[in-house]
């Protein structure tokens, strides 16, 4: 569990997209195939991440992109207290606690803690605790600060909205979530704290954009390799928590493009993982 997955091994990068329902339909028509080579169609066929999830016993393949960006920018540090907002069905949560070391079980490094919200029941991930809490509700914010009982130094969300299939509603959906998740972290962050949070590329976001530029001292846009090429999804990591930005954002302020990567691809992945 936790060890790095192989950049650019995505079936979707790896493949023309065509090819995928062609070889199902290959394999499962397939008579008298050496096993060698229907295995190695079938490794084809099926997205890599998924096998690794189901091998290395993640609840999902959306606990790569978390492994893929704390290898990155660090932010998993032992002794780290992390909120992981939209935890279902507990991927990330997975890969924080050991990261953060929250069941304590290494000697010697500092017992971290990871809190973890979502509108579902979780399986119980050991280590973590997890909530249904809608993050929406009136009272959350306070209801989080009083379960956390002190400041994070993580505030996550991998949280979506159900795709409606149209493009721009999704964009607002999630943009919404990934600002309401944005105000929790201004009120739980501790300073030099990381907040790392899905968007979907799109019009909307250059609010978003400013408002974290105003409270951290970096913030990043990146697209994880274990992020399905075809998918619009992306994620803001802002670092060193400076404190709540002022209310509205100068004329001539920071423009809504941060460090990174504008993919404009079309997409409709809000619910996926
Ligand atoms: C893509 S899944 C998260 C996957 C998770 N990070 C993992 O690795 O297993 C998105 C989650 O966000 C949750 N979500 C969406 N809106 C929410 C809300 N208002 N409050 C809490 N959770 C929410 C959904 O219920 C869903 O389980």
């Amino acid at each position: 569990m936790g060890k790095t997955p192989a950049k650019g091994t995505s079936g979707a990068k790896g493949s023309s997209g065509r090819g995928q329902r062609d070889l199902t339909v290959r394999v499962k028509t397939a008579k008298g195939r050496k096993l060698s080579s229907k295995l190695w169609l079938e490794r084809q066929l099926n997205d890599p991440y998924v096998k690794r999830a189901k091998a290395e016993g993640f609840r999902g393949r959306a606990a790569f992109k978390l492994i893929e960006l704390d290898d990155r920018f660090h932010f998993l540090k032992p002794g780290a207290r992390v909120v992981d907002l939209g935890s279902a069905p507990g991927g990330w949560a997975q890969v924080a606690v050991p990261r953060v070391n929250a069941l304590g079980e290494r000697a010697g490094k500092p017992v971290g803690r990871v809190l973890g919200l979502d509108l579902q029941e979780v399986d119980p991930v050991p280590g973590a605790e997890i909530h249904v809490l809608d993050f929406l509700a009136d009272d959350a914010d306070r209801t989080v600060k009083d379960w956390l009982g002190g400041p994070a130094d993580v505030v996550m969300s991998d949280m979506a909205a159900a795709s409606s299939g149209h493009k721009q509603t999704d964009h607002l959906r999630i943009i919404a979530l990934c600002e309401a998740a944005a105000e929790l972290a201004f009120d739980v962050l501790a300073p030099g704290g990381t907040f790392v949070a899905k968007v979907l590329a799109g019009g909307a976001e250059g609010e978003l954009q400013k408002r974290l530029k105003q409270a951290f001292e970096k913030v990043e846009n990146v697209k994880p390799p274990a992020s399905r090429s075809d998918s619009s999804e992306k994620f803001v990591v802002a670092m060193g928590f400076r404190g709540r930005p002022a209310d509205g954002v100068p004329d001539g302020g920071p423009d809504g493009e941060a460090d990174g990567e504008a993919d404009g691809e079309a997409g409709g992945e809000a619910g996926g993982v």
